[in-house]
């Protein structure tokens, strides 16, 4: 060292951009110290010991400890007391060296209160995330973007599937996710790069063998520079709500005694084969079927013998067509069957024969053998009307033809004179 040497580092420390300390090693009592320290530790003239500074003096005799021993200390992660009373967390930097015969600690601060408050802040909610994925109800899947892998699963999604964690986290999305929904699995992961965030349906086999629907909400997560490094899913069970809509879609088209398509769905069949003539010209034909004396059953035999008569009647009204022919229930004794291809219009009088003879067959039922037998109106298309309407009125007239004719027979539709056999 030069005679300069005090004033030189007197100077660097002066203009160093950092706040700087000189401490004495064994007392800690601080010997100097530049503007940027005394303002950013809020000192005025006055130059406190080390201790003072540290908001836990037992860590200040910590770091004069090692700094003594070791001759340095690189970092140092303390939270200081200014002399207003905030309490800042700084990194403390130390080199041991000789000054003027003394042994003398010159250490730098750096503020990191900010970085600190953010990490603290970070961690905070990171932990009270966590929680809400562990106690959440809803099931929850971090997977790999890039991999598919499972990362990561929360104990609803166990509860849900059965499986342990260390299990689940081990499977392959095949082994729970059902066959029939793989396709919709695999084309929904070949975009999940640029995936936004987006709801899809899923069949799941829980580790009992039962199978359940589920929704599951991805949301894609992504790194600074906007790469989606993994995808989130939140995993709902949807197999009640599911089951309760395809229950209420049933009820809405279908009748429930019979299991044959209500009303409104028939209508919907008529005008699907309507639309569909117009383009390939071939006829159809609309029946209408009442049961003769059905009363009677309900009478002798009481309401639930009636109905299974229906239900028979019903089946046995199924096995006289063709499966792209549509039988259906109106209410009460009443269907109505659509046939929808007839090669010519006779077609249609030799399913009315083969009803009328399927349907005579004995019914078998508690108090004895029924039998039971049936007025068949029938309407063509085009011959009869080319609209629905049309087509019912005129098959409505000509099952009362048949009807006034002494029942158990069929009717075609004659405008002029009812025709029937
Ligand atoms: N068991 C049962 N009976 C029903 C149901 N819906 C309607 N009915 C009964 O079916 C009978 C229908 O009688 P109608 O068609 O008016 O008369 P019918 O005795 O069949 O006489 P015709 O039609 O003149 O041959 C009534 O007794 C209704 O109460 C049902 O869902 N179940």
């Amino acid at each position: 060292m030069t005679s300069d040497t005090p004033s030189l580092l007197a100077d660097m420390a002066r203009y160093s951009p950092q706040p700087m300390l000189a401490v004495e090693a064994d007392s800690g009592n601080i010997v100097e110290l530049n503007q940027l320290a005394r303002d950013t530790l809020g000192l005025g003239s006055d130059a406190p010991a080390l201790r003072d500074l540290f908001d836990n003096p037992s860590l200040a005799r910590q770091f004069l400890l090692i700094a003594r021993n070791n001759g340095f200390i690189r970092q140092f992660e303390a939270r200081m007391r200014l002399s207003g009373g905030q309490r800042v967390w700084m990194i403390l930097a130390a080199r041991l060296m000789e000054l003027a015969g003394r042994n003398v600690l010159i250490v730098s601060l750096t503020d990191i209160h900010e970085r600190r408050l953010v990490e603290e802040a970070l961690r905070e909610s990171e932990t009270r995330h966590r929680r809400v994925l562990e106690t959440a109800n809803e099931g929850y899947a971090l997977f790999d973007a890039r991999t598919g892998e499972l990362l990561d699963v929360n104990p609803a999604l166990c509860e849900l599937l059965l499986y342990p964690r260390d299990e689940l986290l081990r499977m392959q999305p095949e082994d729970v996710v059902t066959e029939d929904s793989m396709a919709t699995l695999q084309s929904q992961r070949e975009r999940w790069s640029g995936s936004p965030n987006r709801k899809i349906e899923l069949g799941m086999r829980r580790a009992s063998g039962e199978r359940i629907t589920v929704e599951v909400s991805l949301a894609a997560i992504s790194d600074q520079d906007g790469r989606v490094t993994s995808v989130f899913a939140m995993i709902s069970d949807i197999t009640a709500r599911k089951l309760s809509e395809e229950r209420v879609l049933y009820l809405a088209f279908y009748d429930t005694l019979t299991a044959l398509p209500n009303r409104f769905l028939f209508t919907e069949h008529m005008e699907q084969a309507l639309r569909q003539r117009a383009r390939n010209k071939r006829q159809l034909a609309l029946m209408f079927i009442d049961l003769d004396d059905f009363k009677q059953v309900n009478d002798t035999l009481g309401h639930d013998a009636g109905d299974e008569m229906l239900k028979i009647v019903a089946k046995r009204l199924l096995s006289c067509v063709r499966n792209t022919d549509t039988v259906s229930r109106q209410g009460g004794d009443e269907f109505m069957v659509l046939l929808a291809n007839l090669v010519e219009a006779h077609d249609a009088v030799t399913v009315a024969e083969k009803m009328l003879a399927t349907l005579a067959e004995p019914i078998e039922l508690e108090g004895g053998n029924r039998l039971i037998r049936a007025s068949i109106g029938i309407a063509l298309c085009p011959e009869h009307g080319e609209t629905l309407a049309k087509l019912r009125r005129h098959a409505d007239i000509a099952m009362y033809q048949a009807k006034f004719g002494g029942k158990h027979r069929y009717a075609i539709y004659d405008a002029e004179s009812a025709s029937a056999n």
